[in-house]
């Protein structure tokens, strides 16, 4: 993976940032995500890739930009082939209520590296590079707290599991607190709450539950590029679920590994905060025509981790980035 273009993506997560970040609280979550759409389609235009979108805004008939299949970038005849993950705006509920966390993201592999996840439930664990290897989807969650506790020397009062608030996860809350462990619960966006058990200075050390398999695939991508773990198994709700799952020729009750949903070690992800969250700050809009952003841009191949913070001059931004 080229490191330009690696650099390149925090472009297209910025524009998308931009955008959508003018929806905040505004109670349009569709105006909110179609603005981030549009901006991340047009970005990616500029940059010199022979891209396929491998997860996206949808199927062709669902989504008129950014669906599963559609092809983008310059293309020319020597540009690298990649895939593409991406969720314009992971949160849209957030940016619409005016809420935190929200960010505009994607990931990048080369042809045939993600897995094309089919948009229903997974079922998540993720922990950073300290708890790698101590912990399993398939164990009990009690199990995989005290292994936690003890690979990250916590008491068990102070581990943090991370999860989204949702009555479908009452049953491991209740179990979590019987553990004596602490819970956050993010209202939405949990790519960034399995980042966040990656980052000491973030509260978090492990997420579990089910949310999103396609936002399954960008955090195992971030949490690859970071050395931590992440496993998923897919939830197909009814058959027509499961149909999906056979079509896209993915399985249903498979654990998921890393390295099944990422393969090999040339990945790239970026991510650009919408509305304020922990790790990385939303858009802040400053004047008329300025606004400055943050964007974690995070290469596989070498481990770099970079947070951009940008001021952008509103005003000067060519057609293709406004
Ligand atoms: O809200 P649900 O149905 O529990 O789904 C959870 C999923 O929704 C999100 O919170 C937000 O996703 P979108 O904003 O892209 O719709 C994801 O981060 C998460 O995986």
């Amino acid at each position: 993976m080229d490191r330009n273009l690696v650099l390149n993506l925090a472009r297209v997560t910025e524009a998308a940032a931009l955008n959508g970040a003018k929806w905040l609280g505004r109670g349009d979550k569709n105006a909110a995500d179609q603005a981030a759409v549009d901006s991340m389609r047009k970005m990616f235009d500029t940059i010199d890739i022979s891209g396929t979108v491998v997860i996206g805004e949808g199927e062709i008939d669902e989504a008129p930009m950014l669906y599963i299949g559609e092809k983008i970038g310059q293309r020319h005849e020597d540009s690298p082939k990649i895939d593409i993950a991406v969720d314009p705006l992971d949160g849209t509920n957030a940016v619409a209520k005016g809420g935190t966390d929200a960010i505009a993201v994607l990931a990048v592999a080369p042809e045939g590296h993600l897995l094309n996840a089919p948009d229903m439930y997974m079922n998540k664990l993720a922990v950073g590079p300290k708890g790698k290897g101590v912990v399993s989807i398939e164990k009990p969650i009690e199990d995989n707290l005290i292994a936690l506790s003890k690979a990250l020397n916590k008491d068990m009062s102070d581990i943090t599991v991370v999860m989204l608030d949702r009555p479908r996860h009452d049953d491991y809350a209740q179990r979590i607190r019987k553990m004596g462990a602490r819970i956050r619960f993010i209202q939405d966006g949990d790519v960034l709450g399995a980042i966040a058990t990656c980052f000491d200075h973030v509260s978090g050390d492990i997420l579990i539950g089910s949310g999103g398999a396609p936002e399954g695939v960008l955090a195992a991508v971030a949490l690859k590029c970071l050395g931590g773990q992440f496993e998923g198994i897919l939830l197909p709700k009814d058959d027509e679920e499961k149909a999906r799952c056979e079509r896209m020729g993915v399985e249903c009750d498979k654990v998921y590994t890393i390295d099944d949903l990422v393969k090999g070690n040339e990945s790239a992800f970026a991510a650009t905060g919408v509305s304020h969250g922990e790790l990385l700050d939303g858009v802040n809009f400053i004047s008329k025509n300025v606004a400055t952003t943050e964007t974690l841009v995070l290469r596989q191949e070498t481990g770099t981790v970079r947070f951009i913070k940008a001021v952008h001059h509103l005003d000067k931004k060519p057609e293709y980035a406004k």
